[in-house]
């Protein structure tokens, strides 16, 4: 199943810049291992916020909730979850 995935990054100003740095450096090697085998589908930047839409290709609900909380950042983000279907209309199967 694909799931559209919004993610609001708010690390607050009292986390040590450290700890930030390294759940960043966290974030990204968790994030590029998914994208490699193929979980991540889609990331993207929302331009002028720190905040991405994602495109998630997972098994279901479970499994999108284990990757989610899975996420070193997780702690600090408002997350929206919306499950995609098939468009009648669209050419291309996704
Ligand atoms: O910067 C973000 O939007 C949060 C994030 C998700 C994957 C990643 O590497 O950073």
């Amino acid at each position: 199943m694909l799931y559209l995935v919004h993610m609001q990054v708010n690390i607050p100003a009292t986390l040590a810049p450290e700890q930030a740095d390294r759940l960043k450096a966290e974030e990204k090697a968790y994030s590029q291992k998914l994208q490699a085998d193929g979980v991540w589908r889609h990331l993207w930047r929302v331009a002028g916020q720190y905040a991405n839409y994602s495109v998630f290709d997972v098994a279901g609900n479970d499994e999108l909730h284990q990757t989610l909380m899975g996420l070193p950042l997780y702690p600090y983000m408002a997350i929206t979850v919306t499950p995609l279907a098939q468009h009648p209309s669209a050419i291309a199967l996704n």
